[in-house]
């Protein structure tokens, strides 16, 4: 990071600071963020602005500089001044050398206006409000005081002159006075905007830094609550910044940037009226710096923005702070010699005294400095809310409606979609679907048909790019996504546990109160209560992802999910690691709980079993992202639609329960889809059952061959 010592032409910036000189800004420590030189090892080079701006904008056709081949002296003179020119119009703000490489994004699109900014910054800190008040007061107390101060102590200096022991000490009087409203002043300041080292700066940080937190907690659990698909597209080195440095940058803007704008615009308007009842023409010149001296400070700061985002112009980093550093000391010094030289004469012409030009003097400083501030903080201020903007954003992604009561009809209108990170693969397209409430849907289909993606976007990981999704009649982006999930039960196919006991791993988010009854009552029902018996502890076994089978974890999940009583259940593959017999218990229990519970549910099941698909009220076919058939199991097989039997035919062939078949060789009437190669009505088939352990195999058997073709089974 870049001190002082590092720049030596920063040097002439900072002078002692003395009760009658101003604290003269020393720059690169205020805002070391903005101005980080510490990859320019040299001091700015003027000769790399005119290499690049030649480079850039001059190329003189050999035609005009030239007769047959040789330079002519007239030409070559016109051609270097003219490049001269070219090159100082390219280098002034605005010209062609400050412009960046197209592709570069130098800022946000959306521009956010300081007032909204400042009014959401002012909600944030609501309770802590009457600090920031009682800091006002004590930044005009200040302020008044620091206007005050060179009065006085001009009054103190000349009266020594004239020797009036007893005024002298009045006056010394006075300015200790003075002295002590401004130590009390800048203290009581300080305690709603700590930026200077004062006594009580330890103490006084932990106001911004509760600003910090808030705005921290705030927006965290804001990126708790958003879709998956936020997270695709945004990075965490993104979130980590806004979370990190933007709310760090927004807090400063009313804990140090508006503190320091008011404070110097209160002392330069003091400074000011005060030059102007001196003497107004001189009052005049120097008003006349300040603005050309604002201008530069605004100016430079437009690059900031630049330079903050940006690691390749460092170049132009370098000349636009030489740039800025020469106006300031130049503009400064020139007020100077404009007061001593119309001062000068006005003592001349006996217009003014000699302690009026004195204090002019002072209060100029005053005025410059007061101007700097203000500019470099206006700057500072709109990065921060550059910054506020996002912070604000993600804040305000936040609650939607809460229903009274979730009933559980869902329905998809024209749905289409895509994930933000392949948007040129279209996952859905125009899906048509009403769920009613208490039906059990199955949705079948080939891998990657969009099974899977139905249920992200029914809770909500992702929002459809067209089209419409209904909760009980009400668009699924109103309602508030907190309390949308605390009603749907989701099981995916591999659940995770906590590294805790299993009770708690089955209570693990419940959103209402429950006793260990209605835990165990959960389990049974999930048929996890056996096993969980015959663990060392029972429920108070500490469990995790790795001590459990894979049915087990499905078994403690699905108890989890019972327990919340939720009025939409989605199992995502949620059985699939089960066993033949705790699959089929398990199916008959949540088609029972759907039943027979006061609070009936609609369940939405992705299973590749053919007897879980049997159970449901309606099987849904998608194939490509579309539906492509919809019905009964029964009515589906009558339908003999291809999809439907390529699908759930391929898929049963291998997990057929064992229970139904006594011996290894059977007969059964096996539908046979329409097929070119087949047969195309029923006919009696041989299969042979073969047990391979957690599923047993179903092999078709056509004469003597061992096929695969038979596409799907009817055990009816
Ligand atoms: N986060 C994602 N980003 C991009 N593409 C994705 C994402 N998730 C899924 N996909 C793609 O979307 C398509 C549909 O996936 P989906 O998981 O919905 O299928 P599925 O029918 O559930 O498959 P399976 O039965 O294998 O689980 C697939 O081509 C998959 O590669």
């Amino acid at each position: 990071m870049l001190t002082l010592l590092s720049l030596p032409n920063l040097n002439s910036l900072t002078l002692a600071r003395s009760p009658l000189r101003p604290p003269r800004p020393s720059l690169p420590l205020r805002n070391p963020s903005r101005l980080n030189f510490a990859s320019t090892p040299q001091p700015p080079q003027f000769p790399h602005l005119s290499i690049s701006a030649v480079r850039l904008s001059i190329a003189p056709p050999k035609s005009a500089s030239s007769v047959n081949g040789f330079a002519s002296e007239g030409f070559v003179e016109e051609g270097r001044d003219r490049r001269w020119i070219e090159v100082l119009r390219s280098a002034l703000p605005g010209g062609t050398w400050w412009e960046l490489p197209g592709h570069v994004d130098v800022g946000d699109a959306e521009p956010v206006t300081v007032v909204s900014a400042l009014r959401r910054m002012w909600d944030l800190i609501a309770q802590d409000r009457w600090v920031v008040f009682v800091a006002f007061v004590g930044l005009v107390v200040a302020a008044v005081q620091t206007v005050f101060f060179i009065f006085v102590s001009c009054i103190v200096l000349f009266l020594s002159q004239t020797s009036h022991g007893r005024l002298v000490a009045f006056g010394d009087l006075d300015t200790t006075l003075l002295d002590g409203i401004s130590f009390f002043g800048s203290e009581w300041r300080g305690y709603g905007f700590p930026t200077e080292c004062t006594a009580l700066d330890s103490v006084l940080r932990c106001f911004r830094n509760s600003q910090v937190k808030r705005m921290r907690e705030k927006l965290y659990s804001s990126l708790l609550f958003q879709d998956i698909s936020f997270f695709d597209s945004e990075t965490v080195g993104d979130l980590t910044s806004r979370l990190g440095s933007d709310c760090q940058q927004v807090a400063r803007v009313i804990g140090n940037d508006l503190n320091m704008i008011f404070r110097n615009v209160l002392q330069g308007i003091g400074a000011l009226v005060y030059l102007f009842i001196l003497s107004w023409p001189l009052a005049l010149s120097t008003l006349a710096t300040c603005i050309v001296l604002a201008f530069v400070i605004l100016l430079h700061g437009q690059f900031d923005k630049w330079l903050k985002n940006l690691a390749d112009i460092s170049l132009r980093q370098s000349v636009a702070y030489g740039l800025w550093n020469f106006s300031y000391n130049n503009l400064y010094h020139s007020t100077q010699v404009v007061a001593v030289l119309i001062g000068g004469a006005s003592i001349v012409a006996g217009h003014i005294t000699v302690e009026q030009l004195t204090k002019y003097i002072l209060y100029c400083e005053w005025l410059i400095y007061a101007t700097w501030w203000v500019g470099d903080n206006l700057s500072s201020l709109m990065q921060a809310v550059g910054a506020s903007e996002k912070v604000f954003r993600l804040m305000d992604l936040l609650p939607g409606v809460k229903l009274q009561r979730l009933l559980g009809r869902i329905e998809f209108v024209d749905v289409s979609f895509h994930y933000p990170s392949r948007t040129m693969v279209h996952i859905l397209q125009r899906v048509n679907l009403s769920i009613f409430p208490n039906e059990v849907v199955a949705l079948v289909g080939l891998s990657g048909s969009g099974k899977s993606t139905i249920v992200n976007l029914l809770l909500r990981f992702y929002e459809p790019t067209d089209g419409k999704l209904l909760i009980d009649g009400f668009p699924l982006k109103d309602l508030d996504i907190k309390w949308l999930r605390e009603n749907i039960g989701y099981v995916g196919q591999e659940p995770r546990l906590f590294r805790m006991d299993v009770g708690s791993n089955i209570r693990y988010g419940c959103p209402r109160d429950v006793n260990q009854e209605d835990v165990e009552l959960a389990a049974k029902q999930a048929y996890a209560h056996d096993f969980i018996m015959s663990l060392p502890n029972g429920y108070q076994t500490t469990v995790d992802d790795d001590l459990l089978s894979g049915g087990q974890k499905q078994r403690i999940a699905i108890a989890r999910a019972l327990l919340r009583d939720p009025s939409i259940l989605i199992l995502d593959e949620a059985t699939s690691a089960l066993d033949a017999e705790s699959e089929h218990n398990i199916k008959g229990v949540l088609r029972s709980v759907n039943e027979n519970t006061k609070k009936k549910r609609t369940v939405i099941v992705i299973a590749h079993r053919l007897s879980t698909i049997q159970a449901a009220d309606r099987i849904v076919v998608l194939d490509g992202g579309q539906i492509v058939e919809m019905g009964r199991h029964s009515e589906l097989l009558k339908k003999g639609g291809s999809t439907f039997s390529s699908i759930v035919g391929v898929r049963f062939m291998w997990k057929l329960m064992p229970e139904h078949h006594d011996d290894d060789d059977v007969h059964l009437f096996v539908h046979v889809p329409l097929k070119k190669s087949l047969p195309t009505h029923n006919r009696d088939v041989q299969i042979k059952i073969e047990d391979s352990g957690l599923f047993s195999e179903l092999y078709v058997v056509k004469g003597t061959k061992i096929g695969r073709e038979i596409l799907s089974v009817n055990l009816a």
